[in-house]
């Protein structure tokens, strides 16, 4: 099993998750967060001066696929989220060691 979160540009959401949806991924937690890439911020001019703007509003999408779905799974979100411009975004993939279906009990990939 694998975590793959992603961090995408916010209005990418919604194609992301219909993507997503139509691979079969079930289930997802998503999170408004801020950060910054090799893109570092932009600039921005107030008043005549220039400020730069740390961290830009992003989306975290955390998913945990079963291992054959991986691969898909990276793939989809990829081809959904790409604009080609700066700041698309990453994909971060990470073992998961175990889950559990906390009303049924169920375990690993019976609890994805
Ligand atoms: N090494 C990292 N660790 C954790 N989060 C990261 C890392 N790199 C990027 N992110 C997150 O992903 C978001 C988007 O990254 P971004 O697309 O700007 O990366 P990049 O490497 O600069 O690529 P690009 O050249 O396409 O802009 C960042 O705002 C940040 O939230």
């Amino acid at each position: 099993m694998k975590r793959v979160e992603a961090v995408i540009k916010p209005f990418k959401l919604e194609d992301v998750k219909d993507a997503l949806a139509e691979i079969g991924v079930t289930g997802m937690t998503v999170s408004e967060v801020k950060g910054y890439g090799r893109q570092k911020g932009h600039s921005e001019l107030y008043r005549g001066a220039e400020y730069v703007v740390d961290f830009l509003p992003k989306i975290k999408m955390d998913m945990v696929v079963s291992d054959e779905m991986v691969d898909q799974t990276v793939s989809t979100i990829v081809e959904a989220a790409r604009t080609g411009k700066i700041g698309d975004g990453k994909i971060f993939v990470s073992d998961v060691d175990k889950i559990i279906r906390i009303r049924t009990g169920e375990e690993d990939n019976e609890a994805i």
